[in-house]
């Protein structure tokens, strides 16, 4: 038997998606799992494609099944059973062979891995894989970290089975160790943030507007034939149309509103401040999942606390669109800004336009929003700055005044707002030239002695009120 050009350890969701994609695209693909007993039923779920699949039932079988210098890619948890695969796996490798993680590390975890690698002449790719079962099963957006000898080794496999844009795979080396799964990361902080603007504006339509979700769910489905055309407001029009069939009734009213995390769009917070950034629509977006998650306290508390809300009718549904546009810019700049604050810090010389691009297809942010962002880092904007850039000015000039009022009548109604209070509060900072710190620099001279510098000397300064 001839030997696989690529191997897939792991026939969960992704990995098996992932495998049969590489299978269909015609390439020969070595393929395990921890336990055995899936292997089967995934050989028979193939079909056809089955004849480009090689199943092995033990690691050591499943690596000689590979062609040298052997690429395998693990979809599986990527926190301790990664680390114990790789303790598994290097006694049976050779130098030049390549180990890919597929999925959501910590890019802590994956320069870690990287350098230890390293050290027996092994690669480590650290890659993020976006598109959920879909993407990955048809052409997913893949963010590929490390060694250039990797790219040489993966790129033939990843392009061909990569979401194409236009005709360009949207798949690329993005720089050494962590950075792919760094990009991954801020995909998916802006990806947390996106989703719960949009909830937000479902939240106004329902509680204050009084609609149902089938209605709001109509209202998506047009907005996406418009400049918010997105992956994101296209499945939210559609899981608000769904109908229960025991009860009846829409699906998202008989969902429990605490909403999980697995950790990315946490990380995209602590990595941001941590670089001394706020990315504040993204942690308005992470604060929201967390406050979700006390639902027993927020039961006790609605009877309790005074809401001290002054009605006011919600701004129409242009407004809405437009606020929501609003949002996703400003959302999308601080993810792109966290990319760039964490290039320089690591060296990565990261290509955010590329970023850009790789995520137009196959992933879960895509939307026609993302190639006017690529063109927007492609022109250069003033100081570097995405909302900065003409074309990105232009339609903020249209949609930053909708975004205040939904804003100001969900702060009048009583409605939770964070993402679109976070992006809104990014905007006026920047926009700003001079804010309000200068009272925070007297404030820690006042208690601390920590100086300040003046609009009108040179050097450390210090007030009158200590001497
Ligand atoms: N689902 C999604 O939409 C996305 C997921 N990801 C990432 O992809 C990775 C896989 O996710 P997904 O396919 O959804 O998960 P699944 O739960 O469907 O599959 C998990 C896989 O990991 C294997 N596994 C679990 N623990 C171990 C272990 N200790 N040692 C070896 N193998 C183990 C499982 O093997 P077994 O069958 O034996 O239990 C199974 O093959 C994760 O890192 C996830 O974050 C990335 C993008 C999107
Ligand atoms: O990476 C993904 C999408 O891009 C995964 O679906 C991930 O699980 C989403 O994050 P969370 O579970 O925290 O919502």
């Amino acid at each position: 038997m001839s030997k696989a050009q690529i191997g897939v350890y792991g026939l969960g969701t992704m990995g098996s998606a992932l495998a049969l994609n590489m299978a269909e695209h015609g390439f020969q693909v070595a393929v395990t799992n921890r336990e055995v007993d899936w292997i089967a039923p995934f050989m028979q779920e193939a079909g056809d494609l089955a004849k480009n699949l090689h199943p092995f039932d033990t690691l050591e079988e499943f690596i000689q099944g590979l062609a040298t210098p052997r690429v395998i890619l693990f979809m599986i948890p990527s926190t301790k059973p990664m680390d114990m695969m790789i303790e598994a796996v290097t006694p049976l490798l050779e130098p030049g062979d390549t180990i890919i993680d597929g999925g959501n590390a910590n890019f802590h975890d994956t320069r870690r891995r990287s350098a230890l690698m390293a050290k027996q002449d092994l690669h480590f790719v650290g890659m993020g894989v976006s598109g959920g079962e879909s993407g990955a099963r048809h052409g997913p957006s893949m963010m590929v970290g490390g060694t250039k000898h990797s790219w040489t080794q993966l790129k033939p496999i990843l392009q061909e089975i990569a979401a194409k844009y236009q005709g360009d795979p949207c798949v690329d080396h993005l720089g050494p160790d962590g950075a792919g799964h760094f990009v991954k990361t801020a995909h998916n902080g802006i990806e947390y943030a996106d989703m719960q603007a949009i909830a937000e504006i479902y939240a106004l339509l329902r509680d204050v507007t009084g609609w149902d979700a089938p209605q709001i769910g109509a209202l998506f489905e047009g907005w996406n034939d418009g400049p918010l055309h997105s992956y994101l407001i296209g499945i939210s029009g559609k899981v608000l149309q769904a109908t229960d069939p025991e009860t009846g009734k829409p699906v998202v009213d008989l969902i429990v509103d605490q909403a999980g995390q697995k950790g990315t769009g946490r990380w995209t917070v602590i990595e941001a401040l941590k670089l001394g950034q706020s990315a504040s629509a993204i942690e308005g977006a992470v604060g929201a999942r967390a406050w979700s998650a006390e639902k027993e306290t927020r039961k006790v508390a609605q009877g309790l606390l005074t809401a001290g809300t002054i009605p006011v009718d919600l701004p129409d549904a242009d407004d809405l669109q437009a606020a929501l546009l609003a949002a996703r810019i400003l959302g999308h700049a601080q993810g792109f800004r966290v990319l760039q604050a964490a290039s320089d810090e690591y060296d990565w010389s990261l290509n955010l336009p590329r970023i850009a691009e790789i995520w137009r297809a196959g992933c879960i942010i895509r939307s026609s929003l993302l190639d006017d962002l690529a063109d927007a880092l492609r022109s250069d904007p003033p100081q570097g700055e995405l909302i900065l850039a003409p074309a990105i000015r232009a339609s903020l000039d249209t949609t930053i005044a909708p975004l205040r009022r939904v804003v100001a009548s969900a702060v009048t109604n009583g409605i939770p707002v964070p993402a679109l209070t976070g992006a809104l509060a990014w905007y006026d900072s920047i926009r700003t030239a001079r804010g309000s710190t200068n009272l925070i620099q007297a404030q820690r001279d006042f208690f601390g002695e920590h100086g300040f510098i003046r609009i009108d000397k040179d050097g450390v300064q210090h007030g009158p009120w200590n001497s």
